[in-house]
């Protein structure tokens, strides 16, 4: 069964559509990565989840739960690190965390959860004390506090610096390895890349693509792109006839050649017939970033 579902939802802020019509579907132990660019109403998707907003249109359930509706029972199975926590700048990080313990059926042991997020020593700290990469694990911690089954990420990563993201992925990675069900809202393609089983791009209110990374890059197309210097003057036109390249341009000694298929093997395998070495080699392939520019049109 579905963990979360989504259907034609519809969202307005008086005349503004911030949500026009998008629907997915989330299965259980998933990581889900909604994608999109500013404005393009992911964050107000992720509050109807979370019962935050009231949907104008459309059916959306978590767990079989109405956000809408039954907001109470939601909560104990729900996790939610929002883009601004709004918690109070002198509360202490431990006591943020036994406050919000103190909400549910079975929460998380306190001090393991500090522990488990680095945030031991800082758990005497005022939360407007904590830097910004400590505030976002707390609020990460807060997520968590409630074991929810299902868990909410909006913008998790963003001011982190890359040390600190990268820890935040791991604590992700467990998350799911204990079998909840991630959704997570990024702009960033490396995260979703790396922690996404499968994401969703929307764009002005509507979903344009459900895949999995490597599904939507790969429908920016097969394009691949190699760049070296050869080590020996080299003849652009052999290159340009293989069946593989469709472009081959030079760039004062470096050489850049696009094409698709195997274009690797045909030109390191031309270059090696003529005894020319290909110096500083770069492969590219298309990425989730052109997936995003090449769908969300060009913006
Ligand atoms: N409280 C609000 N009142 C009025 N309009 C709003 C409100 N919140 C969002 N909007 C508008 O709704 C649209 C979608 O906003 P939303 O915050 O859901 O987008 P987003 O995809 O999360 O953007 P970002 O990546 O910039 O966070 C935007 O045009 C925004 O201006």
């Amino acid at each position: 069964m579905a963990v979360i579902e989504v259907e034609q939802l519809h969202k307005r802020y008086g005349d503004e559509v911030a949500v026009a019509d998008v629907s997915f579907e989330v299965e259980q132990g998933e990581i889900f990565g909604v994608l999109g660019p500013n404005g393009a109403g992911k964050t107000t998707t992720v509050e109807c989840l979370a019962g935050l907003r009231t949907p104008d249109g459309g059916r959306v359930r978590v767990l079989g739960l109405d956000p809408a509706r039954e907001r109470d029972a939601l909560r104990q199975v729900l996790g939610v690190q929002l883009q601004h926590s709004g918690l109070p700048d002198r509360l202490r990080a431990r006591e943020a965390l036994e406050l919000y313990a103190s909400f549910y059926r079975r929460p998380a042991d306190v001090p393991a959860l500090l522990d488990r997020l680095g945030l031991t020593e800082k758990a005497g700290t005022a939360y407007k004390k904590l830097s910004g990469g400590q505030q976002q694990r707390l609020a990460i911690a807060l997520a968590m506090v409630g074991s929810p089954r299902v868990v909410v990420l909006d913008e998790l990563t963003t001011g982190l610096d890359p040390h600190a993201r990268r820890a935040t992925w791991e604590l992700v990675e467990q998350l799911r390895d204990t079998g909840v069900t991630v959704l997570l809202v990024t702009h960033f393609m490396e995260e979703a890349e790396r922690l996404c089983d499968r994401v969703a791009l929307i764009d002005a209110g509507r979903v344009v693509a459900v895949d999995t990374p490597a599904g939507l890059a790969a429908r920016a197309g097969q394009r691949q792109r190699l760049r070296f210097r050869p080590s020996a003057p080299l003849d652009v036109e052999a290159l340009r006839a293989l069946p593989e390249v469709t472009a081959v341009s030079r760039h004062g000694s470096l050489v850049e050649v696009e094409g698709t298929g195997n274009l690797v093997h045909a030109v390191t395998s031309l270059l090696a017939r003529r005894q020319i070495i290909a110096g500083d080699l770069r492969v590219e392939q298309a990425s989730l970033d052109d997936a995003f520019v090449s769908l969300t049109g060009n913006r």
